[in-house]
C-alpha cells in the first residue's frame, strides 16, 4: 500500500525506526559482555567489522563501562591514559586508539591461547541449550573416525532414546558401584537432578588405537577431566548472543518456565567460566561449529 505521509515524515519515521534498532543492539551487546557470552576483545572485532552500523555505534564510555569491575571513575582514568575522547564511539576510533584499547584488554583479560601438546581427548562443555549435543551429533553422522563417548546417566530414557547408544541409563545402585569401582573418568550431578558420568575403559581402549575422544558433558565434568588429564583439549561452546540462547532454550520446549529459569542462571554461571578452556567456538550454524571443533582436534 502507498505511504501517504509527505517524504520528511518518512525520513523522520525511518531514523526513528533506526535508532530504536541501534538502540536495542546495543543494549544487547552490553547485556552479551556483561554476562560474559562475549569477550570484551571479541565486542570490540564486531564493532570494527560493522564500523557504521549499530554496534560500531556504542561509545567508548558505555563499552567500557559495560566490562564488569569497571565503574565510571576507572572508565576515565582508562581512557586518559590510552588518549581517548570519551565523545568517541567504538567504530570511530583511530587506529592507534584501536591498538591501544586492545592491548588494555589483553593485558586485563588475556584471551586462551591454544596449548602445546594436546591429547586426543577433547571436552565439548559450553551453557544449556547453546547446542552441544546437536553439534556433538553432527561430529558423530560426519566424523565416525572419533569416538563419541557415551555416558551413564540415572535419568529415564526419552521417546527413541536407545540404551548403550544415547546413554546407558542405569539406577543409583548402579551408577554408586560404576564410582566405587573407578569405572567413571569423571562423574556429577548435573541441573541438581540426575547423575552422569563418563566411561573410562571405552575411551581408553579407543585412545590407544589413536583415535580420537569426544565428550560432551558438562562444566564440572570439563573441570574434572582437566584434573585426570591435563593434556585433554577443553572446547568451549558459546552462542551468537545471550537473547539467541534464551531463544533456544525456549524453542527447544522440553523445560517448564521455572526449569528455564534455574538453568539460564546455571548458564551465566558457566559462561563466567569460559576463560578456564583452550578453544571458543560460537556456534552460530552446526555444520561450521562441528567443522571448527573436528578441526581442534588434528
Ligand atoms: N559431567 C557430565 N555431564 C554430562 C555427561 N553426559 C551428559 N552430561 C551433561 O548433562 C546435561 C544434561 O544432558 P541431557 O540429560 O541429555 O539433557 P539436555 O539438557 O537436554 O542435553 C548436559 O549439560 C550434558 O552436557 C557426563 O558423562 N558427565
Ligand atoms: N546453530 C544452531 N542454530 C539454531 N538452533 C540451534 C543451533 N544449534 C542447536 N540449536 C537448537 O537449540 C536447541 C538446544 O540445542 P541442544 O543441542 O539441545 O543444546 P545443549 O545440548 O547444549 O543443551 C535445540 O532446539 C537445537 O535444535
Amino acid at each position: 500500500m502507498a505511504d501517504s505521509r509527505t517524504p520528511p515524515e518518512v525520513d523522520r519515521a525511518a531514523a526513528s525506526r533506526r535508532a530504536v534498532a541501534a538502540r536495542r543492539e546495543r543494549a544487547a551487546l552490553k547485556r552479551d559482555v556483561t554476562t560474559r557470552v562475549i569477550t570484551p576483545q571479541e565486542l570490540l572485532r564486531r564493532a570494527q567489522a560493522a564500523h557504521d552500523s549499530p554496534p560500531g555505534a556504542m561509545r567508548v564510555t558505555e563499552f567500557l563501562t559495560a566490562i564488569p569491575a569497571i565503574g565510571a571513575g576507572k572508565r576515565d582514568r582508562i581512557l586518559a591514559s590510552l588518549g581517548i575522547s570519551p565523545v568517541k564511539r567504538l567504530g570511530g576510533l583511530g587506529a592507534r586508539q584501536r591498538v591501544a584499547l586492545v592491548a588494555f584488554l589483553d593485558d586485563r583479560w588475556p584471551e586462551p591461547q591454544p596449548r602445546e601438546g594436546r591429547s586426543r581427548l577433547i571436552v565439548l562443555a559450553g551453557p544449556t541449550a547453546v547446542g552441544k549435543g546437536t553439534v556433538a551429533t553432527h561430529i558423530k553422522e560426519h566424523h565416525p573416525e572419533l569416538l563419541l563417548s557415551v555416558s551413564a546417566t540415572t535419568r529415564s530414557p526419552r521417546p527413541g532414546e536407545v540404551d548403550g547408544e544415547h546413554y546407558f541409563f542405569v539406577d543409583d545402585a548402579e551408577f554408586d558401584r560404576l564410582i566405587a569401582a573407578g569405572e567413571l573418568l569423571e562423574h556429577a550431578t548435573v541441573h541438581n537432578r540426575f547423575r552422569y558420568g563418563t566411561p573410562k575403559a571405552p575411551i581408553e581402549r579407543a585412545l590407544a588405537d589413536g583415535r580420537t575422544v569426544l565428550l560432551e558433558i558438562d562444566l564440572q565434568g570439563a573441570r574434572q577431566v582437566r584434573a585426570a588429564a591435563p593434556d585433554a583439549t577443553l572446547v568451549f561452546l558459546l552462542p551468537p548472543s545471550w537473547d539467541e540462547l534464551v531463544h533456544r532454550l525456549i524453542g527447544r520446549g522440553t523445560e517448564d518456565a521455572e526449569e528455564r529459569e534455574r538453568r539460564l542462571k546455571t548458564a551465566k554461571v558457566e559462561l563466567a567460566s569460559q576463560g578456564e578452556f583452550d578453544f571458543h567456538v560460537v556456534n552460530d550454524d552446526v555444520a561450521r561449529a562441528a567443522a571448527e571443533v573436528v578441526s581442534l582436534t588434528r
